[in-house]
């Protein structure tokens, strides 16, 4: 037991798990929101999840709950929910200030907005701060080092209340006040991670992949200058980090999505049924048409969308080999921008 100040998790998929996990480890009491009845029978039961992270042995200072009401006391809540559900999961909590912490990797289909738009109209009075970063849930929940970006709206002010409340000896954030680019990085590098694993389905070799990485990092830079995200946010944690982590793994669910369609399945089939959540694939769409609206070229997520909609990977790869060459820097684009 700890005297420190109780924390809300919403959502006990294998993020919110192990996030509750990492921060139970000082011996705090942590409330976990879970959509499934079944999980919190088993957290408060078993002290396990075993939908969603079978691998750990949770700490009895979790508790779970199904009843959002029971957030309403709470000043720090972490929001861990798929990208698509949150606002209308964060509609049923109390409107009471606090700091609401986004942990979620997405763009909302349909509205096109980033996380922290959905959840400022959703809960009014919170002030808003997004966690992200290279963080695969298993790890983290294994207490390995992990280094993340904490993004505050609310500035200096919000870090020195969050950043104790977050940080443990193995847990470590970093302070950043460019919300945006923290959303943008996180959201872009999942659509990137199944293009990735396109290539590794196709035996395309790992030059190509280096290459997907490199230029992928260019579109999301161009795609956050479009927003107003700050360069130096996306070159950090939540966006070269996470891109590098999630574009080199089969422990990625997006990376491990492209590599089944590089292999011939369909979209549809690996989607149907699908209890995890692989974010790129409903984040592909709304980007690729956000691109196209503002200007942005973004070869690689048009090449994601289309192969999500039934077209052929090794003709989508061959038209992006195809595409007129080009100066690799803006800067040096002149007549080269094709
Ligand atoms: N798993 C990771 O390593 C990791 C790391 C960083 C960020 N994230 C992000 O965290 C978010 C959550 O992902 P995850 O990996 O924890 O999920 P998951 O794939 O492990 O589990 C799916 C989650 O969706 C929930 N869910 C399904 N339908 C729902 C509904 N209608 N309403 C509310 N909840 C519903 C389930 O209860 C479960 O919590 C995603 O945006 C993901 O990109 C995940
Ligand atoms: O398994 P993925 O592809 O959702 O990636 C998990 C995390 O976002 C990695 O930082």
């Amino acid at each position: 037991m700890s005297a420190a100040p109780a924390i809300g998790v919403i959502g006990a998929g294998s993020w919110g798990t192990a996030l509750a996990q990492m921060l139970s480890s000082d011996g705090r009491d942590v409330l976990l929101w879970a959509y499934e009845p079944e999980v919190v029978a088993a957290i408060n039961a078993e002290h396990r999840n075993p939908l969603y992270l079978p691998s750990a042995s949770l700490s009895p200072t979790i508790r779970a709950t199904c009843d959002l009401p029971d957030f309403a006391a709470l000043d720090t809540v972490l929001v861990v929910t798929p990208a698509q559900v949150l606002g209308k999961v964060l509609a049923g909590l109390a409107r009471s200030p606090r700091d609401l912490v986004l942990c979620s990797k997405g763009i909302e289909a349909g509205s096109g907005r980033l996380m922290n738009d959905a959840a400022r109209e959703a809960a009014p009075g919170s002030t808003i701060a997004v966690l992200s970063g290279p963080t695969f849930a298993h790890e983290v929940a294994a207490g390995l080092p992990t280094a993340v970006t904490l993004a505050c709206e609310g500035g200096r002010a919000q870090w020195e209340r969050l950043a104790p409340a977050i940080a443990r000896p193995a847990f470590r954030p970093y302070y950043s006040d460019d919300v945006t680019g923290a959303e943008i990085g996180g959201a872009v590098k999942n659509v990137l991670a199944i293009a990735c694993g396109v290539v590794d389905g196709l035996n395309l070799g790992q030059n190509a992949r280096a290459a997907l990485i490199a230029r992928g990092f260019s579109e999301m830079l161009r795609f956050g200058e479009a927003l107003g995200a700050e360069t130096e946010t996306l070159s950090g944690l939540c966006g070269l980090g996470d891109l590098v982590l999630t574009c080199s793994s089969t422990s990625s669910r997006n990376f491990s999505l492209g590599k089944a369609l590089g292999e011939g399945a369909l979209a549809a089939d690996l989607m149907a049924d699908r209890r995890t959540v692989a974010e790129g694939a409903h984040t592909a769409p709304v980007l690729a048409d956000l691109a196209q609206r503002r200007g942005v070229a973004m070869p690689i997520v048009a090449a994601v969308d289309a192969i999500l909609r039934g077209a052929d990977a090794r003709a989508v790869v061959a038209d992006l080999l195809a595409r007129p060459l080009r100066a690799e820097l803006e800067s040096d684009a002149g007549d080269l921008t094709a």
